[in-house]
């Protein structure tokens, strides 16, 4: 479970004072040489290299991954926005509790409590600012 805190920018902070962060070197988070290492296993929070490898290519599908997440958040929150827009201009509501409901309902189904919060901020992005 990850304990880190979202400040209002966006960015990550460990609640923990006085320890640290992540990417600091000697940190045991990042391993005792930092992030800044030419061997293969730099970054990889292991020693070993064959493992370090592997870490790496996973990496890749990682971010690929990632990156597709980006863009299609950002697709549906444009689409979300254009119904919103179509609905008031036609006299109707900014929002249809009864839809959310089953969108909540499609997340928490397939991935539970997480699912639920997931939906939450993507129906968040599709709103903008209330
Ligand atoms: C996009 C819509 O409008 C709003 C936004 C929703 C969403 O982001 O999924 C769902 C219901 C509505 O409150 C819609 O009605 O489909």
């Amino acid at each position: 479970m990850m304990t880190d805190v979202v400040e209002s920018n966006g960015s990550l902070t460990r609640p923990e004072a006085g320890r640290p962060g992540p990417g600091a070197p000697g940190s045991p988070v990042d391993g005792p040489s930092g992030a800044d290492d030419a061997r293969p296993e730099a970054g990889t929070g292991t020693p070993e290299p064959a493992a370090a490898a592997r870490i790496v290519e996973i990496r890749e599908r990682i971010d690929e991954i990632d990156r597709a997440l980006i863009e299609l958040w950002q697709e549906r929150a444009r689409l979300s926005q254009e119904v919103g827009v179509t609905r008031m201009a036609s006299g109707g509501t900014r929002l249809v509790l009864s839809r959310e409901r089953e969108i909540l309902e499609r997340f928490r189904a397939a991935l539970g409590a997480d699912g639920t919060q997931l939906a939450l901020l993507l129906l968040r992005a599709g709103r903008g600012p209330l």
